[in-house]
């Protein structure tokens, strides 16, 4: 595997003198070079082709795609060769390092906005060029944008790019699942459809948000966490108030991109025309503001890494498990955060295997949530299910975003809206769990007698109504009366109906679904606001079994070992409850999001179907 496009970049390792590590990657290792013959300072990138998980053929793509692809801002490669074990790729060596190393050096709390615009509008062109050239890059964060002693922005690492010329098609969607959760688009989560070359515009987007921070939104939460949050809440933004030192434009463009339909988000040729860009500067910018007193980057990048080994090797004493470790990928800027849907898919088939869980219902508990927040006028004007998803997430119809058309007129910034999304936005899934602890009493006969009852919809398919309106449908579902049990082996299997209500082990009842359950729509909207309230009805109980046996504990004193193993255990298998019950969520969200698209498909059918028999009869009156 040798390429050296002008011939000129010896291919032989005992032509060059590795210095000091620079970086790190997942299966990386960059170093500061010498290239002798040349006389030249390069960086190498030295990949271990046995620890690679990724295939000689993803390896070499990034290869070609490297010293192919030729624009100023995109890190070119001059050769690559093997070693021994391993791949050599010798690059210019960008002395400043990458965006994400500044901010962590000197700027941990983001750039200025001049500063932000000048490095976006690199990034910019450098993606409207692999746009323009049929790549997705698939990894657009601030830890691939690099700079150089000069100010020169590179968006760099291709190790995840695709070509869309492989498949012989430029519009074709991509269906592999690469990248970093944080940055990720929804579309790119949810492998519904494929994605194409707009999930690089999401994330552009998250990286504008990064270097306005410091960090990447949701980047304190494990990777589970982020996939359920990026697809059922508002898509972030900047703050109304958190974030006054930012212009409009700015505001504009971030909201622009963090649109969660890509084919409302703009093309990168269009947002290179927004008026945020009247911000950026030339190189020399750069050079003068934010790299003007950085030391060398060997010597920052040693002292990262040191701090870095001393902040987890305290972490890991305090927690231990697989999230806070996946949260230390993340911290030193790396793909190993790299999200593997067929490993959720393979761990939710596990679930199915091992767990019979047996979960009945009556019409109370539907009541009993009708008015979480105390205001079942306003729960219960919307779509119940989605209401009730947006109890715990504020998510969607809340915070609309614009197509490309309207950049300049999309975000609404007054104060109301604003405070509204950032009191919303400022709190987390557990806050907002926590919060409905405390506000509701699911056993008040008063809170549930003020609801109506439930009714359930047998009718085997979607009436015309419900095709009409989508809020329509969802009310019917919770307006019925039967009583019925209802028993589950795996994921959503009904397998002995009964009459009388009955509660589940864990004290949860839930609607019957009856024999509707023959229609895959049917069964799967019928049970998936159950299944997804059971999911956070759990999660509510067990954090607040966790809160009270930390104040038994503090009221106690009680540090006996005894305790303290029976408290690790609880821990462990709380812990591993969570996963199973966020990989039960991920799905109940895209199984509902198949069914909206269903009934939505099935209403235009109709609509269609209305005119054209509209037509006909216009005709036959004629004749
Ligand atoms: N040409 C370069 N000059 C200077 N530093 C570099 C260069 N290339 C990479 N680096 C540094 O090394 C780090 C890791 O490199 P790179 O991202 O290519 O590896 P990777 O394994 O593909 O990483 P990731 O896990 O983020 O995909 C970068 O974040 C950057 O800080």
């Amino acid at each position: 595997m040798e390429y050296s496009p002008k011939k000129n970049f010896p291919v032989d390792p005992k032509d060059y003198t590795l210095y000091e590590e620079v970086g790190q990657g997942v299966s990386a290792t960059v170093y500061r070079a010498l290239c002798i013959p040349l006389n030249i300072i390069v960086a190498i990138k030295v990949l271990d082709l046995e620890k690679c998980n990724n295939d000689l053929d993803v390896i070499r793509r990034e290869v070609q795609t490297m010293i192919l692809l030729d624009h100023p801002n995109l890190l070119k490669a001059h050769c690559s060769f093997t070693a021994s074990r391993s791949l050599w790729i010798v690059t210019p060596y960008m002395a400043a390092g990458s965006c994400l190393h500044i901010m962590k050096s000197a700027h941990p709390d983001g750039f200025e906005q001049p500063v932000i615009a000048t490095l976006l509008h690199g990034v910019l062109k450098a993606i409207a060029y692999l746009h323009a050239h049929g790549h997705i890059h698939r990894d657009v964060k601030a830890g691939n944008i690099l700079v150089d002693t000069k100010g020169a922005v590179k968006l760099a690492d291709f190790g995840v790019s695709a070509s869309l010329f492989e498949t012989g098609n430029r519009q074709h969607a991509r269906k592999t699942f690469v990248g970093t959760p944080c940055w990720m688009a929804p579309e790119v989560m949810q492998q519904l459809h494929g994605y194409d070359f707009k999930a690089d515009i999401w994330s552009f987007g998250i990286t504008a948000l990064e270097l306005a921070h410091g960090h990447a939104p949701f980047s304190k939460y494990p990777p589970m966490k982020v996939l359920l949050m990026t697809l059922q809440n508002a898509p972030p933004g900047l703050d109304y108030e958190r974030d006054k030192r930012f212009s409009k434009s700015f505001k504009e463009i971030v909201a622009a991109c963090l649109v969660k339909d890509p084919k409302k988000r703009p093309t990168a040729e269009k947002l290179l025309k927004h008026r945020f860009f009247k911000h950026a500067h030339n190189k020399e910018f750069i050079a003068r503001t934010i790299l003007d007193g950085l030391s060398l980057l060997g010597d920052r990048f040693r002292m990262l890494k040191q701090k870095e080994a001393e902040f987890f090797a305290q972490n890991e004493a305090m927690h231990g498990d697989k999230d806070h470790l996946s949260q230390q990928e993340y911290m030193r800027g790396i793909s190993a955060w790299n999200f593997d849907l067929e490993d959720l898919k393979r761990q939710a088939a596990l679930i199915e295997d091992d767990d019979g869980i047996t979960i009945a219902e009556n019409q109370d508990w539907s009541c009993k949530h009708r008015g979480e927040f105390g205001n079942s006028a306003d729960v219960t004007d919307r779509d119940p299910i989605n209401a009730r998803v947006d109890s715990f997430n504020f998510s969607r119809s809340e915070w609309k975003h614009s197509g490309p058309d309207e950049i300049e007129e999309i975000v609404d910034l007054s104060p109301s809206v604003q405070g509204k999304q950032s009191s919303y936005s400022g709190l987390d899934n557990l806050e907002k769990r926590r919060y409905l602890l405390r506000n509701v009493n699911s056993e008040d006969p008063k809170f549930l007698s003020s609801l109506p009852p439930l009714k359930v919809d047998h009718s085997p398919s979607v009436s015309a109504d419900e095709g009409s309106d989508h809020l329509t449908r969802h009310q019917k579902r919770y307006d019925g009366s039967s009583l019925h049990e209802t028993a589950y082996k795996g994921r959503f299997k009904v397998t002995v109906p009964e009459s009388s209500p009955k509660v589940a082990p864990n004290g949860i009842t839930i609607p019957y679904f009856g024999e509707s359950a023959n229609s895959i729509v049917g069964t799967s909207a019928s049970i998936l606001p159950s299944l997804h309230c059971i999911l956070q009805q759990n999660a509510m109980q067990r954090e607040e079994t966790m809160r009270l046996v930390e104040v038994v504990d503090q009221i106690t004193g009680n540090h006996t070992e005894l305790a303290e193993s029976v408290t690790n255990n609880k821990h462990m298998q709380i812990s591993l409850a969570s996963a199973r019950e966020r990989v039960l969520e991920y799905h109940v969200v895209g199984i509902q999001n198949k069914i909206d698209k269903l009934v939505e498909e099935l209403r235009i059918q109709k609509m269609k179907n209305a005119k054209l028999e509209g037509q006909l009869s216009a005709v036959v009156d004629k004749e």
